[in-house]
Protein backbone atom coordinates (compact mmCIF):
# COMPACT_ATOMS: atom_id res chain seq x y z
CA UNK A 1 0.00 0.00 0.00
CA UNK A 2 1.51 3.30 -1.26
CA UNK A 3 1.82 6.02 0.55
CA UNK A 4 4.33 7.79 3.02
CA UNK A 5 2.63 9.24 6.03
CA UNK A 6 4.18 9.86 9.37
CA UNK A 7 1.91 9.81 12.62
CA UNK A 8 4.60 11.76 14.36
CA UNK A 9 4.60 9.60 17.12
CA UNK A 10 6.72 6.95 15.91
CA UNK A 11 8.65 6.39 12.47
CA UNK A 12 7.20 4.68 9.75
CA UNK A 13 9.29 2.72 7.57
CA UNK A 14 6.95 2.31 4.33
CA UNK A 15 7.65 -0.10 1.31
CA UNK A 16 7.99 2.58 -1.72
CA UNK A 17 8.32 0.19 -3.82
CA UNK A 18 11.55 1.80 -5.14
CA UNK A 19 14.16 -0.84 -3.95
CA UNK A 20 15.02 -4.58 -4.95
CA UNK A 21 15.78 -7.18 -2.29
CA UNK A 22 18.55 -8.24 -3.95
CA UNK A 23 19.57 -4.40 -3.08
CA UNK A 24 18.80 -4.75 -0.02
CA UNK A 25 20.34 -7.99 0.66
CA UNK A 26 23.55 -6.78 -0.33
CA UNK A 27 23.43 -3.88 1.97
CA UNK A 28 22.32 -6.07 5.04
CA UNK A 29 25.38 -8.43 4.18
CA UNK A 30 27.78 -5.40 5.08
CA UNK A 31 26.07 -5.25 8.10
CA UNK A 32 26.44 -8.21 9.01
CA UNK A 33 30.53 -8.53 8.82
CA UNK A 34 29.99 -6.18 11.89
CA UNK A 35 26.67 -7.24 13.59
CA UNK A 36 25.77 -10.37 13.33
CA UNK A 37 22.16 -10.86 13.64
CA UNK A 38 19.92 -13.92 14.81
CA UNK A 39 16.46 -14.96 14.33
CA UNK A 40 13.92 -16.29 16.83
CA UNK A 41 11.49 -18.85 15.67
CA UNK A 42 9.05 -19.98 18.56
CA UNK A 43 7.49 -22.95 16.82
CA UNK A 44 4.98 -25.68 18.24
CA UNK A 45 5.48 -29.07 16.56
CA UNK A 46 1.92 -28.80 15.21
CA UNK A 47 3.22 -25.75 12.86
CA UNK A 48 5.73 -28.57 10.89
CA UNK A 49 2.91 -30.17 9.67
CA UNK A 50 1.29 -27.30 7.98
CA UNK A 51 1.56 -25.53 4.41
CA UNK A 52 3.48 -22.50 6.04
CA UNK A 53 6.36 -24.18 7.22
CA UNK A 54 7.61 -25.51 4.40
CA UNK A 55 7.63 -22.57 2.88
CA UNK A 56 9.17 -20.74 5.51
CA UNK A 57 12.22 -23.04 5.34
CA UNK A 58 12.88 -22.79 2.03
CA UNK A 59 12.28 -19.17 2.01
CA UNK A 60 14.51 -18.87 5.05
CA UNK A 61 17.30 -20.70 3.00
CA UNK A 62 17.88 -18.30 0.76
CA UNK A 63 18.86 -15.66 3.47
CA UNK A 64 22.95 -14.66 3.26
CA UNK A 65 22.79 -12.58 6.27
CA UNK A 66 21.99 -14.19 9.58
CA UNK A 67 24.34 -15.61 11.97
CA UNK A 68 21.91 -18.23 13.72
CA UNK A 69 18.63 -19.31 13.67
CA UNK A 70 16.79 -20.22 17.13
CA UNK A 71 13.78 -22.65 17.18
CA UNK A 72 12.14 -22.70 20.22
CA UNK A 73 10.04 -25.87 19.90
CA UNK A 74 7.10 -26.47 22.07
CA UNK A 75 4.73 -29.71 22.37
CA UNK A 76 7.12 -31.85 21.20
CA UNK A 77 7.53 -35.49 22.27
CA UNK A 78 11.38 -37.89 21.71
CA UNK A 79 9.95 -38.51 18.57
CA UNK A 80 8.66 -34.93 17.31
CA UNK A 81 11.71 -33.22 18.12
CA UNK A 82 13.78 -36.08 16.54
CA UNK A 83 11.61 -35.23 13.41
CA UNK A 84 11.94 -31.75 13.58
CA UNK A 85 15.90 -31.58 13.75
CA UNK A 86 15.63 -33.47 10.81
CA UNK A 87 12.89 -30.97 9.44
CA UNK A 88 15.53 -27.86 10.27
CA UNK A 89 18.24 -29.32 8.44
CA UNK A 90 17.14 -27.72 5.50
CA UNK A 91 18.56 -24.77 6.81
CA UNK A 92 22.03 -22.78 5.32
CA UNK A 93 22.84 -21.10 8.38
CA UNK A 94 23.66 -22.11 11.79
CA UNK A 95 20.72 -23.31 13.80
CA UNK A 96 19.68 -24.89 16.89
CA UNK A 97 16.50 -26.23 18.24
CA UNK A 98 15.44 -26.15 21.38
CA UNK A 99 13.59 -29.06 23.07
CA UNK A 100 11.70 -26.64 25.23
CA UNK A 101 9.61 -29.99 26.89
CA UNK A 102 12.78 -32.44 27.01
CA UNK A 103 13.54 -33.58 30.62
CA UNK A 104 16.77 -31.39 30.78
CA UNK A 105 14.94 -28.19 29.68
CA UNK A 106 12.14 -28.94 32.59
CA UNK A 107 14.63 -29.64 35.33
CA UNK A 108 16.19 -26.01 34.29
CA UNK A 109 12.67 -24.58 34.54
CA UNK A 110 12.51 -26.65 38.00
CA UNK A 111 15.04 -24.32 38.75
CA UNK A 112 13.67 -21.27 37.88
CA UNK A 113 10.17 -22.39 39.85
CA UNK A 114 12.19 -22.74 42.87
CA UNK A 115 13.43 -19.27 43.08
CA UNK A 116 10.10 -18.23 41.76
CA UNK A 117 11.31 -16.73 38.76
CA UNK A 118 9.46 -19.31 36.17
CA UNK A 119 7.03 -18.45 33.85
CA UNK A 120 3.57 -19.50 35.42
CA UNK A 121 1.94 -20.19 32.18
CA UNK A 122 3.30 -22.11 28.86
CA UNK A 123 2.50 -20.23 25.63
CA UNK A 124 4.37 -18.19 22.94
CA UNK A 125 5.89 -15.74 25.32
CA UNK A 126 7.18 -18.45 27.81
CA UNK A 127 8.97 -19.90 24.44
CA UNK A 128 10.23 -16.48 23.43
CA UNK A 129 11.76 -15.65 26.68
CA UNK A 130 13.45 -19.22 26.82
CA UNK A 131 14.96 -18.43 22.93
CA UNK A 132 15.74 -15.24 24.34
CA UNK A 133 17.80 -16.30 27.19
CA UNK A 134 19.69 -19.06 24.73
CA UNK A 135 20.62 -15.92 22.71
CA UNK A 136 21.92 -13.46 25.39
CA UNK A 137 23.76 -16.36 26.33
CA UNK A 138 25.09 -16.70 22.90
CA UNK A 139 26.52 -13.23 23.23
CA UNK A 140 27.65 -12.65 19.74
CA UNK A 141 24.85 -11.06 18.01
CA UNK A 142 24.03 -7.40 17.68
CA UNK A 143 20.58 -7.70 16.35
CA UNK A 144 17.68 -9.86 16.57
CA UNK A 145 14.37 -10.91 14.57
CA UNK A 146 11.47 -12.54 15.25
CA UNK A 147 8.26 -13.57 13.48
CA UNK A 148 5.38 -16.68 13.73
CA UNK A 149 5.58 -19.88 12.15
CA UNK A 150 2.42 -20.22 10.85
CA UNK A 151 2.54 -17.39 8.13
CA UNK A 152 1.18 -18.68 4.92
CA UNK A 153 2.47 -15.93 2.80
CA UNK A 154 5.98 -15.98 3.89
CA UNK A 155 8.51 -14.20 1.63
CA UNK A 156 12.12 -13.26 2.80
CA UNK A 157 11.70 -9.80 1.54
CA UNK A 158 9.89 -9.87 5.00
CA UNK A 159 12.20 -11.18 7.08
CA UNK A 160 14.82 -8.16 5.08
CA UNK A 161 12.31 -5.55 5.61
CA UNK A 162 11.94 -6.30 9.21
CA UNK A 163 15.54 -6.30 10.44
CA UNK A 164 16.51 -3.75 8.33
CA UNK A 165 15.93 -0.64 10.54
CA UNK A 166 17.76 -2.03 13.26
CA UNK A 167 20.41 -3.70 11.69
CA UNK A 168 21.12 -0.33 9.36
CA UNK A 169 24.17 1.14 12.10
CA UNK A 170 23.18 4.77 10.94
CA UNK A 171 19.42 4.59 12.04
CA UNK A 172 18.45 5.20 15.75
CA UNK A 173 16.03 2.75 16.01
CA UNK A 174 16.50 -0.26 18.81
CA UNK A 175 12.50 -1.78 18.15
CA UNK A 176 10.99 -2.32 14.72
CA UNK A 177 7.09 -3.71 14.42
CA UNK A 178 6.34 -5.02 11.19
CA UNK A 179 3.15 -3.98 10.11
CA UNK A 180 0.81 -5.50 6.64
CA UNK A 181 -2.71 -5.70 6.02
CA UNK A 182 -4.30 -9.22 7.25
CA UNK A 183 -6.14 -10.24 4.11
CA UNK A 184 -6.45 -14.57 2.83
CA UNK A 185 -9.28 -15.93 1.07
CA UNK A 186 -10.69 -12.92 -0.41
CA UNK A 187 -11.43 -11.73 2.81
CA UNK A 188 -10.00 -9.08 5.66
CA UNK A 189 -8.96 -10.87 8.89
CA UNK A 190 -7.04 -9.52 11.36
CA UNK A 191 -10.29 -9.59 14.04
CA UNK A 192 -8.70 -8.71 17.32
CA UNK A 193 -6.59 -6.05 15.81
CA UNK A 194 -9.43 -4.31 13.95
CA UNK A 195 -12.44 -4.79 16.41
CA UNK A 196 -11.40 -4.93 19.51
CA UNK A 197 -7.94 -3.09 19.67
CA UNK A 198 -8.46 -0.40 17.76
CA UNK A 199 -11.77 0.53 19.24
CA UNK A 200 -10.89 -0.30 22.04
CA UNK A 201 -7.81 2.54 21.96
CA UNK A 202 -10.14 4.65 20.49
CA UNK A 203 -12.94 4.27 23.68
CA UNK A 204 -9.89 4.04 26.08
CA UNK A 205 -9.13 8.01 24.97
CA UNK A 206 -12.41 8.89 25.53
CA UNK A 207 -13.19 7.33 28.57
CA UNK A 208 -9.92 7.99 30.81
CA UNK A 209 -8.39 10.71 28.58
CA UNK A 210 -5.52 11.94 26.90
CA UNK A 211 -2.76 9.57 27.64
CA UNK A 212 0.90 9.38 26.13
CA UNK A 213 0.31 5.62 26.16
CA UNK A 214 -3.01 5.39 24.67
CA UNK A 215 -1.17 7.63 21.59
CA UNK A 216 1.77 5.45 21.73
CA UNK A 217 -0.11 2.44 20.80
CA UNK A 218 -2.73 3.65 18.25
CA UNK A 219 0.61 4.91 16.50
CA UNK A 220 0.74 1.37 15.36
CA UNK A 221 -0.56 -0.12 11.94
CA UNK A 222 -0.92 -3.77 13.42
CA UNK A 223 -0.03 -3.65 17.05
CA UNK A 224 -0.61 -7.13 17.18
CA UNK A 225 1.81 -8.28 14.55
CA UNK A 226 4.10 -11.30 15.75
CA UNK A 227 7.00 -9.39 13.30
CA UNK A 228 9.52 -7.62 15.33
CA UNK A 229 13.35 -6.70 15.23
CA UNK A 230 15.73 -5.45 18.26
CA UNK A 231 18.85 -4.87 18.94
CA UNK A 232 20.12 -7.13 21.34
CA UNK A 233 20.87 -4.91 23.97
CA UNK A 234 17.86 -4.25 25.36
CA UNK A 235 16.89 -8.01 25.91
CA UNK A 236 18.28 -8.59 28.89
CA UNK A 237 15.64 -5.69 30.97
CA UNK A 238 12.52 -6.66 29.11
CA UNK A 239 9.98 -7.85 31.00
CA UNK A 240 7.14 -9.83 28.93
CA UNK A 241 4.07 -11.46 30.12
CA UNK A 242 3.80 -15.14 29.34
CA UNK A 243 0.13 -14.80 28.20
CA UNK A 244 -1.56 -13.35 24.93
CA UNK A 245 -0.52 -10.29 25.51
CA UNK A 246 3.48 -10.87 24.44
CA UNK A 247 2.68 -8.39 21.58
CA UNK A 248 1.31 -5.45 23.73
CA UNK A 249 3.91 -6.33 26.16
CA UNK A 250 7.10 -5.85 23.67
CA UNK A 251 5.25 -2.36 22.64
CA UNK A 252 4.96 -1.45 26.40
CA UNK A 253 8.46 -2.35 27.26
CA UNK A 254 9.90 -0.18 24.43
CA UNK A 255 7.61 2.57 25.19
CA UNK A 256 8.70 2.27 28.91
CA UNK A 257 12.30 1.61 28.40
CA UNK A 258 13.90 3.42 24.85
CA UNK A 259 12.89 7.09 23.56
CA UNK A 260 10.06 7.50 20.66
CA UNK A 261 13.01 8.21 18.45
CA UNK A 262 13.93 4.76 19.13
CA UNK A 263 10.80 2.82 18.12
CA UNK A 264 9.56 2.43 14.54
CA UNK A 265 7.10 0.35 12.42
CA UNK A 266 7.87 -1.48 8.99
CA UNK A 267 5.56 -2.04 5.69
CA UNK A 268 7.24 -5.51 5.77
CA UNK A 269 4.33 -7.64 3.41
CA UNK A 270 2.16 -6.37 0.63
CA UNK A 271 -0.42 -9.26 2.17
CA UNK A 272 -0.52 -11.61 5.55
CA UNK A 273 -2.36 -14.89 5.74
CA UNK A 274 -1.70 -16.97 8.85
CA UNK A 275 -3.46 -19.30 10.90
CA UNK A 276 -6.95 -18.94 12.27
CA UNK A 277 -7.90 -19.26 15.22
CA UNK A 278 -11.95 -20.06 16.57
CA UNK A 279 -13.04 -17.04 18.37
CA UNK A 280 -14.45 -19.56 20.72
CA UNK A 281 -17.38 -18.18 22.62
CA UNK A 282 -18.37 -21.13 24.17
CA UNK A 283 -15.05 -21.15 25.89
CA UNK A 284 -13.14 -18.31 27.39
CA UNK A 285 -10.08 -20.05 28.27
CA UNK A 286 -9.40 -20.86 24.56
CA UNK A 287 -9.82 -18.84 20.89
CA UNK A 288 -10.09 -15.33 20.16
CA UNK A 289 -11.62 -15.12 23.86
CA UNK A 290 -9.39 -15.63 25.65
CA UNK A 291 -6.80 -13.82 23.35
CA UNK A 292 -8.50 -11.17 23.51
CA UNK A 293 -9.28 -10.78 27.09
CA UNK A 294 -5.36 -11.46 27.63
CA UNK A 295 -5.09 -8.32 25.32
CA UNK A 296 -6.87 -6.14 27.91
CA UNK A 297 -5.80 -7.37 30.68
CA UNK A 298 -2.33 -6.15 29.24
CA UNK A 299 -3.08 -2.58 28.50
CA UNK A 300 -5.41 -2.07 31.62
CA UNK A 301 -1.97 -3.06 33.65
CA UNK A 302 0.00 -0.96 31.56
CA UNK A 303 -2.04 1.52 32.24
CA UNK A 304 -3.03 1.56 35.53
CA UNK A 305 1.04 1.47 36.51
CA UNK A 306 1.05 4.61 34.73
CA UNK A 307 -1.11 6.17 37.02
CA UNK A 308 -4.91 5.57 35.55
CA UNK A 309 -7.66 4.57 37.98
CA UNK A 310 -9.80 1.99 36.91
CA UNK A 311 -13.32 1.06 38.67
CA UNK A 312 -16.02 -1.08 37.91
CA UNK A 313 -17.93 2.05 36.68
CA UNK A 314 -15.33 2.83 34.32
CA UNK A 315 -15.33 -0.68 32.38
CA UNK A 316 -18.90 -0.58 32.07
CA UNK A 317 -19.05 2.95 30.58
CA UNK A 318 -15.94 1.49 28.40
CA UNK A 319 -17.62 -1.46 27.20
CA UNK A 320 -20.80 0.59 26.07
CA UNK A 321 -18.08 3.32 24.36
CA UNK A 322 -15.54 0.62 23.23
CA UNK A 323 -19.24 -1.11 21.38
CA UNK A 324 -20.20 2.54 19.47
CA UNK A 325 -16.64 2.70 18.60
CA UNK A 326 -16.23 -1.21 16.97
CA UNK A 327 -19.43 -0.40 14.95
CA UNK A 328 -18.80 2.66 13.59
CA UNK A 329 -15.05 1.39 13.12
CA UNK A 330 -16.73 -2.06 11.30
CA UNK A 331 -19.02 0.83 8.89
CA UNK A 332 -15.26 1.42 7.72
CA UNK A 333 -13.66 -1.61 7.48
CA UNK A 334 -17.24 -3.30 5.18
CA UNK A 335 -16.87 0.09 2.67
CA UNK A 336 -13.06 -0.64 2.68
CA UNK A 337 -14.11 -4.52 1.85
CA UNK A 338 -16.46 -3.55 -0.71
CA UNK A 339 -14.57 -1.59 -2.43
CA UNK A 340 -11.45 -3.51 -2.72
CA UNK A 341 -13.74 -6.65 -4.14
CA UNK A 342 -13.23 -8.80 -0.59
CA UNK A 343 -15.46 -10.29 1.23
CA UNK A 344 -16.71 -9.51 5.04
CA UNK A 345 -19.36 -10.98 7.14
CA UNK A 346 -21.03 -7.82 9.10
CA UNK A 347 -22.88 -10.33 11.04
CA UNK A 348 -20.33 -12.51 12.19
CA UNK A 349 -18.46 -9.22 12.71
CA UNK A 350 -20.86 -7.98 15.20
CA UNK A 351 -20.99 -11.09 17.01
CA UNK A 352 -17.24 -10.84 17.70
CA UNK A 353 -17.78 -7.55 18.76
CA UNK A 354 -20.43 -8.28 21.54
CA UNK A 355 -17.97 -11.07 22.77
CA UNK A 356 -15.66 -8.84 22.35
CA UNK A 357 -17.24 -6.44 24.85
CA UNK A 358 -17.47 -9.13 27.24
CA UNK A 359 -13.75 -9.62 27.36
CA UNK A 360 -13.41 -6.27 27.83
CA UNK A 361 -15.05 -6.76 30.79
CA UNK A 362 -13.77 -9.70 32.19
CA UNK A 363 -10.67 -8.50 31.97
CA UNK A 364 -11.60 -5.76 33.78
CA UNK A 365 -13.11 -8.02 36.49
CA UNK A 366 -10.07 -9.25 37.00
CA UNK A 367 -7.42 -6.60 37.19
CA UNK A 368 -10.01 -5.02 40.10
CA UNK A 369 -10.03 -9.03 41.67
CA UNK A 370 -6.52 -9.44 41.74
CA UNK A 371 -4.49 -5.81 41.61
CA UNK A 372 -1.26 -7.50 42.29
CA UNK A 373 -1.52 -9.99 39.65
CA UNK A 374 2.01 -9.89 37.70
CA UNK A 375 1.74 -12.38 34.54
CA UNK A 376 4.82 -10.99 33.47
CA UNK A 377 7.88 -12.63 33.07
CA UNK A 378 10.77 -11.51 34.85
CA UNK A 379 13.74 -10.13 33.43
CA UNK A 380 16.91 -11.96 32.43
CA UNK A 381 19.02 -9.45 34.44
CA UNK A 382 16.85 -10.67 37.00
CA UNK A 383 16.97 -14.25 36.74
CA UNK A 384 21.35 -13.72 36.49
CA UNK A 385 21.09 -11.83 39.62
CA UNK A 386 19.51 -15.03 41.20
CA UNK A 387 21.23 -17.89 39.42
CA UNK A 388 24.46 -16.64 37.80
CA UNK A 389 24.61 -20.19 36.34
CA UNK A 390 21.44 -20.50 34.83
CA UNK A 391 22.12 -19.32 31.41
CA UNK A 392 25.18 -21.45 30.97
CA UNK A 393 23.19 -24.23 32.27
CA UNK A 394 20.21 -23.82 29.39
CA UNK A 395 23.20 -23.45 26.65
CA UNK A 396 24.25 -27.33 28.18
CA UNK A 397 20.94 -29.03 27.98
CA UNK A 398 20.10 -27.80 24.81
CA UNK A 399 23.09 -29.00 23.20
CA UNK A 400 22.47 -32.10 25.54
CA UNK A 401 19.34 -33.02 23.87
CA UNK A 402 20.79 -32.36 20.52
CA UNK A 403 23.96 -34.31 21.48
CA UNK A 404 21.71 -37.20 22.16
CA UNK A 405 18.51 -37.16 20.17
CA UNK A 406 19.51 -35.58 16.44
O1 LIG B 1 -4.19 -10.26 14.56
C1 LIG B 1 -5.31 -10.56 14.93
O2 LIG B 1 -6.23 -9.75 14.96
C2 LIG B 1 -5.53 -11.95 15.49
O3 LIG B 1 -4.33 -12.66 15.41
C3 LIG B 1 -6.62 -12.68 14.74
O4 LIG B 1 -6.31 -12.72 13.39
P1 LIG B 1 -7.29 -13.39 12.27
O5 LIG B 1 -8.63 -12.76 12.34
O6 LIG B 1 -6.56 -13.04 10.98
O7 LIG B 1 -7.33 -14.85 12.52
Amino acid sequence: MVDFHQNGNIATLHNLRTRSLDQMTAELESYALSRKMSLVLPCLYSELETDAMPRILAELSKVTYLHRIIIGLDRADENQFRHACSFFKGLNQKHVVIWNDSPRMLQVGGRLQSMGLAPTEPGKGKNVWSSIGYLIGCQDSAVMAIHDCDILTYSNEMLARLIYPVANPTFPYQVAKGYYARIGNNKLNGRVTRLLVSPLLIALKKVVGERDYIDYLRSFRYPLSGEFAMRTSILPDMRIPSDWGLEIGVLSEAWRNLAPRAVCQVEIADAYDHKHQDLSPQDAHAGLNRMSTDICKAIFRKLAADGTVFTNNIFRTLKATYYRSALDLLEAYHSDAQMNGLTLDRHAEEITIELFSESIMRAGQTFLDNPHETPFIPTWNRVHAADQDLIRDLHTAAAADLEEFQ
